[in-house]
């Protein structure tokens, strides 16, 4: 790949994975991190480092910021959001009224509240379908990638040409980005992985040891590959980067805030006690409820989910949870 043209890229959504991406962007283009909170940005601004969201990280000097949204969306040819998923549908919104006709690329992952809709859907019902966009998912927690150790993921549009051109501009050797036509087959992994990682928490939580964990990735790969093929996925993608490599890192490694919440969980602590405390977004918590509700709809089996919908939302003990899936009747596999 030859070298490319620095290219003015605004990211919106200043937490862990919105400061990390500005950061590894920032060492080939200009990029520039809008975020809510104005404090936070002046902080940035001082001494290059988000202190609340990715402590202990030098950002780039050139990392610019920028206070007010609209004039960071006119800034930029590509928007990146990066927002929990509950701000995806107002900040695209936001962005198209101020600033239309830009490439737009999100990272959030997970179902919206309410609807059960992937970030594309949401994306096509405020942009229109045919909007030049896309979707960057994949093994990468913010800490290591900010860092600057090597991570792959994939940038994912229905239009090839996009994806290419957009991993063309992005790729660079620490952040290898594969270009991929699956968007539903990378959201559905991007967002069920974390309920699964919830699952694994608590599995590990309660001294179930590694065979427990091996084979809960392994069902959960399954349930996750069953509601994508429903959803009109392609089953390979569930192999790739978004199914499989992000599966594997969220449900085994302790950077994890999905992890977290079910080591916590099977400590018996509470769930409102639990996010207050780990200070950043656990999509898995959310992502539970509508993962049943939809596989309900497409009449998908997805006990796991279930069962880590029950423990969050209906009341059930993570023993309760546990033996439940333990219960099941034999199967094929
Ligand atoms: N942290 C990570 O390693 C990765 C996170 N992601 C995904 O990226 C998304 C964001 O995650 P993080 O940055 O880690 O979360 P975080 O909890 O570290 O930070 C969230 C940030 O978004 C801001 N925010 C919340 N609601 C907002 C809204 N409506 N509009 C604008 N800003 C809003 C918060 O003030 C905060 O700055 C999530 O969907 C997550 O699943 C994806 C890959 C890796
Ligand atoms: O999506 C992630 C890594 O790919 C981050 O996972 P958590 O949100 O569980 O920390």
């Amino acid at each position: 790949m030859g070298t490319v043209s620095r290219r003015r890229i605004a990211v919106f959504g200043a937490g862990a994975w919105g400061t990390a991406l500005a950061q590894a962007f920032s060492a080939s283009h200009e990029v520039v991190l809008w975020g809510r909170d104005r404090g936070q940005l002046e902080e940035i601004a001082r001494i290059h480092e988000n202190t609340r969201y990715l402590r202990g990280v030098r950002l780039r000097d050139t990392l610019a910021v920028e206070a007010d949204f609209a004039r960071a969306a006119a800034q930029a040819e590509l928007h990146l959001v990066v927002t929990p998923l509950a701000g995806l549908r107002t900040t695209v919104r936001e962005l198209r009224r101020l600033a239309p006709g830009r490439a737009l690329l999100w990272a959030c992952k997970g179902f919206e509240a309410g609807t059960g809709k992937l970030p594309h859907e949401i994306v096509a019902e405020e942009c229109g379908a045919g909007s030049a966009s896309g979707v960057l998912t994949g093994p990468s927690f913010a800490a290591e990638v900010a860092r600057g150790l090597p991570a792959a993921i994939a940038l994912a549009a229905h239009d090839a040409d996009f994806a290419r051109h957009w991993v063309g501009v992005l790729h660079q050797p620490r952040l290898r980005i594969y270009a991929n036509t699956d968007l539903v087959g990378c959201e559905v992994g991007g967002a069920v992985k974390n309920v699964m990682a919830i699952a694994a928490g608590v599995s590990d939580g309660m001294g179930f040891g590694l065979n427990a964990r091996a084979a809960l990735i392994t069902r959960g790969l399954a349930e996750i590959a069953r509601l994508a093929r429903a959803l009109g996925a392609r089953g390979e993608t569930l192999m790739g980067l978004a199914g499989m490599g992000d599966l594997i890192l969220t449900c085994t490694g302790d950077l994890s805030r999905n992890r977290r919440v079910g080591l916590a969980l099977a400590e018996g602590k509470g769930l409102a006690d639990i996010l207050r405390q780990l200070g950043h977004v656990a999509e898995g918590v959310s992502t539970a409820r509508e993962v049943v509700g939809l596989a309900r709809r497409h009449g998908v089996e997805m006990p796991i989910c279930e069962a880590i919908d029950a423990l969050l939302h209906h009341g059930l003990d993570a023993r309760g949870a546990v033996e439940r899936l333990l219960a099941r009747d034999p199967r094929a596999e």
